[in-house]
């Protein structure tokens, strides 16, 4: 076993992802008081996979894009996660999006590991053939690492339902006959759960509500910004609209809007559906990400991508609590500033974990072939992120340390535990959890 290396192993982090990720795993191991050999177990994917999927584009010509999965840890259950299509992706990151997933699952206490999938690609280069060959010839590439009781891939930044239901349908195809719980996050007419498109967001505004009550603050003269209005920002809002949050900005790509007195969120969300992009939507201001974070409002909401809180962004931050529903948006740097600040921060691995709880009610349904009403889901989802909150909030206080090092703690614990009864670690190296 490697010892003795984690300082050299995470010695400058540059924004990568995975050296964050290390360098967390590697401060909450010490902070438990567990060996450094844990450190050294959980800090590696226990497989990743690299492919090449070369397509053929409208003009004739060939493009041949990469893509991964990365598996961590299946000491809990099969690995479980998203598969993401961005022109960003790197194997680095999706290996630290898998090591999350670990610990997401671990937080909520689902039987699943973590796993993650990438592939290179700017999705709005490709036309609708281009991004179905894309997606069916990704999924016959990782078809000898995934399955039901392996990996169980899922949505996640712009992938849709409508591509996971090409994904499995090439799956099924390939093995000859239907597996409903290969994937989630489908349609609910091939498999798909009642309330998964909404449960990311749902699960951000639970954790909000659960935050705003350990702070005596009142949602309902509460503020709130979001960057992001995907699946998860655009369910975050509709949430905390329903609250009686005032939602004064949101962001994409394409700009930002802000709105002194709150934005029109049912309208806006009715726009955005009709396929126009937040910077046309009228009768409001616009501005900027940076503009966006220097806002004095109560509640601050990542929900695009990693590294948008940094040392250059943190400082102009008012917002009380932010509430990290993208994985990975806030640098270690950007987090020190806002711990100084007494920022209350819901990180990421508990604040958009009602994803991967409703897809593991999804995979549950598929195995019983016996379907729940939204109902059902969402109160279970609800009971799930209350226990979490709490699991985090009470390791916090216990240690007197922040949210973020809470949860890690309270992760790799249930992980050290399983680790354990399966015999890879001895009694000893328990005696201080
Ligand atoms: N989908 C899920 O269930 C889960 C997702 N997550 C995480 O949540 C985050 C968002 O995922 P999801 O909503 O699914 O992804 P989507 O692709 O649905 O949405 C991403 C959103 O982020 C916006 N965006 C991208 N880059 C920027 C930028 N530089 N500035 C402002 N906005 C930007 C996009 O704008 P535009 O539309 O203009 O491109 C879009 O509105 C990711 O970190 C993901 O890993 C976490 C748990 C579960
Ligand atoms: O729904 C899932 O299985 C995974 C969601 C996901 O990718 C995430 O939580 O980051």
């Amino acid at each position: 076993m490697e010892k003795h290396k984690a300082e050299a192993d995470i010695a400058t982090h540059d924004q990568n992802p995975y050296k964050i990720v290390k360098q967390l795993l590697s401060e909450s191991v010490k902070q438990l008081g567990l060996d450094e050999s844990i450190y050294h177990i959980l800090k590696k994917p226990m497989r990743v996979m690299e492919v090449s999927i070369p397509i053929r584009k409208e003009d004739g010509s060939v493009e041949n894009y990469t893509g991964y999965r990365s598996q961590h840890l299946d000491v809990l259950g099969p690995c479980k996660g998203g598969i993401r299509f961005h022109p960003s992706v790197t194997l680095d990151e999706v290996k630290a999006l898998s090591i999350w997933m670990s610990l997401k699952s671990a937080i909520i206490e689902l039987p699943l590991g973590g796993g993650k999938g990438g592939v290179i690609v700017n999705p709005e280069d490709l036309n609708q053939r281009e991004l179905e060959e894309l997606s069916r010839s990704y999924i016959r590439k990782i078809t000898p690492v995934i399955g039901p009781e392996k990996d169980i891939p899922a949505p996640d930044m712009n992938t849709t339902p409508e591509i996971m239901a090409w994904m499995i349908d090439e799956y099924d195809k390939l093995r000859g006959y239907n597996i409903p719980g290969l994937i989630t996050g489908k349609p609910i007419i091939i498999g798909g759960s009642e309330g998964r498109l909404d449960a990311t967001g749902r699960g951000v505004v639970i954790h909000i509500r659960e935050a705003a009550n350990a702070l005596n603050i009142d949602l309902s003269r509460a503020t709130a910004a979001l960057q992001g209005f995907g699946n998860v920002g655009s369910a975050t809002a509709k949430f905390l609209h329903e609250s009686g949050v005032k939602v004064v900005a949101v962001t994409d790509v394409s700009g930002g809007i802000y709105k002194e007195d709150g934005l029109n969120i049912p309208a806006l969300l009715e726009f955005i559906g009709e396929g126009n992009v937040i910077a046309d939507f009228k009768e409001c201001e616009s501005i900027s990400n940076e503009e966006m974070f220097a806002l004095p409002v109560d509640i601050l909401i990542p929900a695009a991508l990693e590294n948008q809180i940094t040392s250059e962004t943190a400082p102009s931050i008012k917002a009380k609590i932010v509430a990290e529903a993208a994985n990975g948006p806030t640098t270690p740097e950007g987090n020190k500033i806002l711990e100084e600040k007494g920022t209350f921060i819901i990180p990421d691995i508990l604040c958009n974990a009602g994803g991967v709880t409703v897809s593991y009610f999804e995979w549950v349904q598929n195995t019983m072939n016996y379907y729940w009403k939204e109902d059902r889901v969402n109160k279970e989802l609800e009971e799930k992120m209350i226990a979490a909150f709490k699991r985090v909030y009470e390791m916090k206080e216990n240690k007197g340390c922040e949210m973020r090092q809470a949860a890690y703690m309270v992760g790799i614990r249930h992980l050290v535990l399983a680790l354990q009864a399966r015999g890879w670690i001895q009694n000893g190296d328990l005696s201080k959890l």
